[in-house]
């Protein structure tokens, strides 16, 4: 097993007044938010309010920001992807970007070990027996859930301490999204950060300690997982999911 983290030697990720655009479209318009050390936190809202754009803009994807995103009490700037990634930030894109052609073993092989607590290939295996399983399987011949799983597992490959997952949930089997949930607890408990893109709400509740919504770029509600439950039917409608 990995040694749980304390969240004494974690790190917040804290974005201040960020603002994008594309072109002249401005479509995030000064969020401020915080992610703890071992808190799972969702940003839910429809599509096109700019999700995507954020994980990217954390991740140092989309280039044409505003403000400030700061990682471990140390402005990110311009950092490159690749920095950022080194600085123990993990991106699990909505496609997965799984290397399609290798197979599982040469997927996990790839990344650069970037943080004291990378998984090994061998604790991935133990945490996922399906891949141990697929371990000689290319990527192509994987379930969507499969695929979740190894993106997943790459990133903690590296040691990265916050994962930006972007609608990890989408178009898998009910049963599979409970196991890649059951995942997100687990890598919580060793005090890994997640910033979780999600339109099931249902799935969010189940594993986020509070909640971000995003409305046309703007942050219009910040809430604990309580007042989340208390209240999502009319979350929902506001937001028109
Ligand atoms: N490459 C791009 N060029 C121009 N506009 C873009 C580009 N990518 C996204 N947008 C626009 O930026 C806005 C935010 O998109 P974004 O993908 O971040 O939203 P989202 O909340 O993640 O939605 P979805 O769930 O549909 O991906 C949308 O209006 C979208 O049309």
């Amino acid at each position: 097993m990995t040694e749980k983290r304390t969240a004494a030697t974690g790190s917040t990720l804290e974005l201040s007044g960020l603002s994008a655009w594309y072109g002249e479209a401005r479509v995030l318009s000064d969020v401020d938010l915080t992610v703890a050390p071992g808190e799972v936190v969702t940003l839910v809202g429809r599509n096109g309010a700019g999700k995507t754009t954020l994980l990217r803009s954390v991740m140092g994807l989309h280039r044409q920001v505003q403000g400030s995103v700061s990682w471990d009490g140390t402005d990110l700037g311009k950092a490159s992807p690749d920095k950022r990634a080194r600085a123990g930030i993990g991106w699990v894109p909505d496609d997965r970007g799984i290397y399609s052609t290798l197979s599982v073993a040469e997927n996990l092989q790839l990344p650069p070990v970037t943080g004291s607590d990378a998984w090994s290939v061998e604790q991935v295996y133990e945490q996922f027996p399906v891949l141990h399983e697929r371990r000689d399987f290319p990527g192509t011949k994987l379930s969507g859930g499969e695929q979740q799983m190894l993106a997943i597992a790459r990133v903690l490959r590296m040691g990265s301490r916050l994962l930006l997952l972007d609608e990890p949930s989408e178009g898998l089997a009910p049963v599979i999204v409970q196991r890649i949930g059951e995942i997100i607890r687990q890598i919580k408990d060793q005090g890994v950060s997640v910033l979780l893109v999600e339109q099931n709400v249902k799935f969010a509740s189940t594993v986020a300690d509070r909640h971000y919504l995003l409305a046309q770029g703007r942050v219009v509600e910040s809430l604990d997982n309580d007042s989340f439950q208390e209240r999502t039917t009319e979350l929902l409608e506001y937001l028109g999911m």
